[in-house]
């Protein structure tokens, strides 16, 4: 009840303003390990997804880049993505198979989908989601991920078929790449362009499609929990992790995801209980959340 309350405040609030968020903001820098393909001029049917703009933010990745052998340490800095794992795949879940009319209480419930994991790291969410049954493309712009990916992906039958490869969203337009479910957990935080990647997130989601989004608000809460105790008191992320401008607020993820034609249907919010150490779903999407939202299913189709 309370989330519908949520989507249809953001609704009026797009409604109300939407004019108010710039996608002006293209800082591109160029990242070296990773080579994007070059750019070819947009293809016909593509003319009004393609985004020609670097999601690249050479600062970003560096830090990434520091810490990639640690991402199967359950211990390490990414031991909150570990933990959140399993909440945020109940979300995937449930919307996903919802929308592709899958059942939910099967083993392999993504059985005949194609998903990208975008910004995948070490493959954390693209294990599971191929031991779901997803044919999975990993792609991550920093080049010592993908080879952790490969190697651990390569452990188990059930997920050495993932096609992991070290690129970007943009690169993958450019090669006409497009799959059923595109899923950026984390990561648009870390972007340069948060418009352009979603541009690019929606050409690869194939028409009636759907697109998962999970990010951290722009709160005073969130500056508190996510950055102040989580990097200088607790210590679970290295210092420096998040920047807290360059978060964005569920009203404004809603607008330029509508923008690039992807209309969020579902939002949650991740809470997380101190005394148990779990991760759990809620209304409170005050820190940290997650979207799933859609692409029409033809073009001239009106966006909900
Ligand atoms: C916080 S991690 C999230 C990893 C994974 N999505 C997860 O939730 O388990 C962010 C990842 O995004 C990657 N990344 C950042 N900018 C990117 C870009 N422009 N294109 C592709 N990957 C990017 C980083 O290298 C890093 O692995
Ligand atoms: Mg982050």
């Amino acid at each position: 009840m309370a989330s519908k309350l949520v989507m249809n405040r953001l609704r009026s609030l797009y409604r109300d303003n939407n004019s108010i968020f710039s996608t002006s903001q293209n800082q591109a820098i160029k990242w070296r390990s990773c080579q994007p393909s070059p750019i070819n001029p947009p293809s016909p049917n593509n003319t009004s997804t393609t985004t020609s703009s670097s999601s690249v933010n050479e600062f970003e990745l560096a830090k990434f880049s520091a810490i990639a052998d640690t991402w199967w340490d359950a211990e390490g800095p990414f031991k909150p993505l570990h933990l959140m794992n399993p909440t945020r795949l109940a979300f995937i879940r449930s919307t996903l198979c919802r929308h592709f009319r899958k059942d939910p209480n099967c083993t392999r419930p993504f059985e005949g989908l194609k998903f990208v994991d975008v910004g995948c790291g070490g493959g954390i969410l693209s294990e599971p989601l191929a031991r779901m049954g997803a044919t999975v493309t990993g792609v991550d712009a920093v080049d010592k991920n993908i080879k952790i990916s490969r190697l651990h992906a390569d452990l188990d039958p059930q997920t050495s078929s993932i096609e992991y490869r070290c690129t970007t969203a943009e690169s993958l337009v450019e090669e006409q790449r497009q799959f059923d479910a595109v899923l950026a957990l984390e990561v648009i935080e870390h972007v340069a362009d948060p418009a352009g990647f979603c541009k690019s997130l929606s050409a690869l989601t194939i028409p009636g499609g759907a697109t998962v989004i999970s990010t951290i608000n722009r709160s005073m809460r969130a500056y508190a929990t996510a950055i102040v105790a989580a990097e200088y008191l607790l210590h679970w992320l290295p210092k420096g992790t998040h920047q807290w401008s360059s978060f964005l607020t569920p009203e404004e993820l809603v607008l330029i995801l509508r923008r690039a034609s992807i209309t969020v249907q579902e939002m949650a919010g991740f809470v997380y209980n101190p005394l148990t150490g779990r991760w759990s779903l809620s209304d409170d999407i005050s820190v940290n959340f997650i979207a799933f939202g859609t692409k029409p299913a033809n073009r001239d189709e009106p966006l909900d």
